[in-house]
């Protein structure tokens, strides 16, 4: 596949290893400032850049019929936008919050705890993420997948950014050196505590998955996520 990699940060930059490594080729390459290769030669577009710079990339790719796969975070409020503009194309686009597949079979696990876990009131339960300083967003887009799955089966109305009131499920984020993203799901109640826990060793996880998505995307028209690229 010739790929567009839209965003040449960290993730571009392992995305770029793994693809070559499976044989693809980057025909382009863009960053804030820089831009080089041919972006119409593409046959999938992967976008890994800003919160404030997605929507734009995700738009230019879709207007030039371009596939496209987006991990950046911290835009969601326009996704209704672009599944309207990829309908409106007939083009092709996958979001997630997490490409891994270690988190999406850690997402199945989570709403099955939320749902065992619901009629046993004397749990509270709670969501920490933790990255690397860099991080522009918080909470983490996983942290927020993590919290809307189990407000499915909660009696709490929504979640919030370290907040300790009863009726919000509390999202706590952490920024510390070098990692590479740490969630945890906790049940507490005063006699014991479960927690469930992804550990992120590196960004090859993210990586890899959005490449499946890439080739899984290629030769498909709608809007897909990660359970359909996965079979889960
Ligand atoms: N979904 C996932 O699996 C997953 C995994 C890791 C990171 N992320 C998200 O991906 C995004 C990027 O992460 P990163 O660690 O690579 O960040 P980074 O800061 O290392 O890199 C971001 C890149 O985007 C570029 N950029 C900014 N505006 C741009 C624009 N208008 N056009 C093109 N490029 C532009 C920057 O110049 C930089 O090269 C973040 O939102 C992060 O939360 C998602
Ligand atoms: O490094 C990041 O930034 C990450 N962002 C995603 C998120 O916000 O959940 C995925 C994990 C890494």
């Amino acid at each position: 596949m010739k790929i567009a990699l839209l965003g040449y940060g960290k993730m571009g930059k392992v995305i770029e290893k793994l693809a070559l490594d499976r044989g693809h080729t980057i025909v382009f390459k863009s960053t804030a400032d820089t831009s080089e290769g041919n972006f119409e030669a593409a046959d999938v577009a992967i976008e890994f850049s800003a919160p404030e710079a997605a929507v734009d990339n995700i738009s230019k790719a879709l207007k030039a019929e371009i596939p496209v796969v987006s991990g950046t975070t911290g835009w969601l409020n326009k996704y209704d936008e672009m599944v309207k503009l990829c309908e409106n194309r007939n083009g092709s686009f996958i979001t997630a919050s997490n490409f891994s597949v270690g988190v999406n079979l850690f997402f199945s696990i989570n709403e099955y705890a939320a749902k065992l876990m619901a009629p046993w009131k004397e749990y509270d339960v709670s969501v920490e993420e933790i990255h690397h300083t860099e991080k522009k967003d918080a909470p983490s887009g996983t942290a927020i997948s993590i919290a809307e799955s189990i407000l499915k089966h909660s009696e709490k109305q929504d979640w919030k950014l370290n907040s300790s009131e009863e009726n919000n499920l509390k999202i706590t984020a952490k920024r510390e050196e070098d990692v590479k993203g740490t969630h945890t799901v906790s049940y507490i109640s005063s006699i014991d505590t479960i927690s469930l826990e992804h550990v992120a060793h590196s960004r090859e996880g993210f990586a890899k998955g959005a490449i499946l998505a890439a080739e899984f995307l290629k030769d498909k028209n709608g809007v897909f996520t990660m359970k359909d690229v996965l079979g889960i």
